[in-house]
C-alpha cells in the first residue's frame, strides 16, 4: 500500500508509493557469443550492468534496486556495486545482489520471491540489464501510469512491416500474416506492476506446465486477463544488447546523448537523463 515518504522532487512532494527496480541480469547471452555473460562486457568503459544499475538509482521515483544476477557471477556483480558506489550504504539504492534462474521467467520469479521475504514494496519495475541506456524519463512514465493501472510495459512502434510466418508449400518460411502495423509495437522494459499484480500473474503462470513467456506483461495478459496491460511510449534508444555489434550501436547512442546533454549531465544521471 502507498506510504507517506520524504517524496523526492520529481514527485512533486506527493505521497507516493515504494518502487522497487529489480535489474534481470541471469541470463548468459548466448546470442551474443561471447564467453563472459553480455552484461559484463564493456560500454564506455563501465560495465553494461553498471549503467543499468546506475540509471534506476539516478531516478528519483525508484526507492530500492534488486540484482538478479547469473549464480557464478555474483560476486563480480557485487564487486561493480560496490565499486561504483551504488550500494545501498554508500548512496546508492541496490540492496541486494541474488542469483536468477534457468529462464528471464524463472529469474523474474526470484526477484518476486526476494520481495516476499522483505515486506514494503508497492510497485515493482523489471527490466533488462541488458538495457543500459534506459532513460530515467522512461522510468518515470512507467512509475506515474503504475498509479492507474496494475500492469504497465514501455513498448515502440515498429517502423517495418511485421509479419507473421510459417513453413510454406515449398518447405521454406513465408509469409501467414500482415498484421496492421498501426497495432502493432515493440516492447521493452521497464515493465512495471502492483505487487500484487504480478504476484497473483506469477503463481498462476508457475503452476501452469505449458508455461512458456518471452516477458512480463505477458504473464500477466495471459493469466489475469481481466486486468488492463497499460502501453506506454519508450524510446528507440532503449535498446537491447543481445547480438554482436550491439555494444558498439550503444556505444554510439550512448555519445549522442552525452553530446545533446552534455558531459557534466550525463554524468550526474549515470548517462541516462
Ligand atoms: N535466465 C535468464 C535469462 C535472461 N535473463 C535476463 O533477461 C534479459 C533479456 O534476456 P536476453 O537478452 O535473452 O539475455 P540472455 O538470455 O542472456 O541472451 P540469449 O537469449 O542470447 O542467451 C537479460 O538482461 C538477461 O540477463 C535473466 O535474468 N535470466
Ligand atoms: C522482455 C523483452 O526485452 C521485451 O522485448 C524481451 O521479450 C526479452 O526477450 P529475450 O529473448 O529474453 O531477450
Amino acid at each position: 500500500m502507498p506510504t507517506e515518504t520524504a517524496a523526492g522532487p520529481a514527485s512533486g512532494g506527493r505521497t507516493r508509493p515504494h518502487v522497487t527496480a529489480a535489474v534481470l541480469a541471469g541470463g548468459t547471452g548466448t546470442r551474443m557469443g561471447v564467453e563472459l555473460p553480455k552484461q559484463l562486457l564493456p560500454l564506455a568503459g563501465r560495465p553494461i550492468i553498471e549503467h543499468t544499475i546506475a540509471a534506476f538509482c539516478a531516478t528519483p521515483d525508484v526507492d530500492d534496486v534488486i540484482v538478479v544476477m547469473v549464480e557464478e557471477q555474483l560476486p563480480r556483480v557485487e564487486k561493480i556495486v560496490a565499486d561504483a558506489g551504488l550500494g545501498s550504504g554508500a548512496g546508492g539504492k541496490v540492496t541486494a545482489v541474488l542469483p536468477g534462474g534457468t529462464t528471464r521467467t524463472a529469474s523474474s520469479y526470484a526477484a518476486l520471491r526476494a520481495l516476499d521475504a522483505r515486506p514494503g514494496t508497492d510497485l515493482v519495475l523489471l527490466h533488462d540489464g541488458a538495457r543500459p541506456l534506459v532513460s530515467s524519463a522512461t522510468i518515470r512514465r512507467c512509475v506515474d501510469a503504475l498509479l492507474e493501472v496494475g500492469a504497465v510495459g514501455v513498448a515502440v512502434p515498429s517502423s517495418d512491416t511485421v509479419v507473421a510466418v510459417e513453413r510454406g508449400a515449398s518447405g521454406g518460411e513465408a509469409i501467414r500474416d500482415v498484421p496492421p502495423r498501426t497495432s502493432l509495437r515493440r516492447m521493452q522494459t521497464p515493465q512495471g506492476f502492483q505487487l500484487d499484480v504480478i504476484r497473483r500473474a506469477y503463481d498462476l503462470a508457475l503452476a501452469d506446465p505449458q508455461l512458456v513467456a518471452t516477458d512480463d506483461c505477458g504473464v500477466v495478459l495471459r493469466y489475469l486477463p481481466d486486468e488492463e496491460v497499460r502501453v506506454i511510449e519508450g524510446e528507440e534508444s532503449n535498446i537491447k544488447v543481445t547480438n554482436p555489434g550491439d555494444v558498439e550501436i550503444a556505444e554510439v547512442l550512448l555519445r549522442l546523448r552525452g553530446e545533446r546533454h552534455g558531459p557534466a549531465s550525463a554524468r550526474a544521471t549515470g548517462g541516462t537523463a
